[in-house]
């Protein structure tokens, strides 16, 4: 469950947005619009003005409390893998399972299962300039999701893959969102449909409209339509 009633006076920014346990929402909307304001709220890379409130799974992580982001139940996947390039991908994946306090051990051994869950555990040894684009994608994947997150970000998780990984990697993130919620920036129709039951448009630093992607389809008229086709 997300709950996020917040400003961002600096960036022009409000949002209200309410959004259920185990969907998964997309975020679309026109450069400038807040996505990446709105994930940065979201994974406590931005700080709200005092007075909004940010509720994950019923804690209050923003607001008269604040949770930073190692402690909420969240996890990032953005576009660049950002891996670390001195490490394997093993313990790339086990770096954040350590950083939480588990034994180096039992960390690698679950770092071993997570890449064998998204087919590269074959390659667990490798550094990330030895893997391609779409492999080290897939060990952000299987890092974001070793800390076993309630809540997933993806932020436009697909955008620097070719055709063939994107359509590999969207399995496995399909996946990765069975029951989790998770929100997904994204401007691919593909995402939308392979992942989303929701899906709010942002417009001018506001959610312009929020409601479920089969119903929004659907309807000629959508907000969802017009932003995609332009009519
Ligand atoms: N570091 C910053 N300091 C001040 N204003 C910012 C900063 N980053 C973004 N903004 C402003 O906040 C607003 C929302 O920007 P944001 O990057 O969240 O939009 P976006 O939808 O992610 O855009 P894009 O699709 O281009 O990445 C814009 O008006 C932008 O100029």
């Amino acid at each position: 469950m997300i709950s996020l009633h917040a400003s961002v006076a600096q960036r022009g920014l409000t949002f209200d947005l309410d959004h259920g346990q185990g969907r998964t929402l997309a975020i679309i909307g026109r450069n400038g619009s807040g996505k990446s304001s709105l994930i940065g709220l979201l994974a406590g890379l931005l700080v709200p003005d005092p007075g909004g409130t940010l509720v994950l799974d019923g804690v209050t992580v923003a607001g008269p409390q604040w949770v930073p982001p190692h402690r909420r139940p969240i996890t990032l996947l953005s576009q660049d893998p950002t891996l670390f390039p001195h490490m394997s991908a093993l313990d790339n994946v086990a770096f954040g399972l350590r950083a939480a306090g588990m034994a180096k051990s039992e960390a690698r051994e679950r770092a071993r299962v997570g890449l064998d869950g998204v087919s590269i555990g074959h390659l667990c040894d490798r550094l990330p300039h030895q893997l391609s684009g779409g492999q080290q994608q897939r060990v952000a994947l299987a890092r974001a999701i070793a800390v076993e997150p309630s809540i997933l970000l993806l932020d436009e998780p697909l955008a620097a893959m070719d055709v063939g990984a994107a359509v590999e990697l969207r399995v496995l993130i399909r996946q990765a969102l069975e029951g989790r919620t998770g929100v997904v920036v994204t401007h691919d129709i593909g995402d939308i449909r392979a992942f989303a039951d929701d899906v709010a448009v942002l417009a001018d630093g506001r959610v312009g409209d929020y409601g479920s992607v089969d119903e929004r389809m659907g309807d000629e008229n959508s907000l969802l339509r017009r932003y995609f086709l332009g009519y």
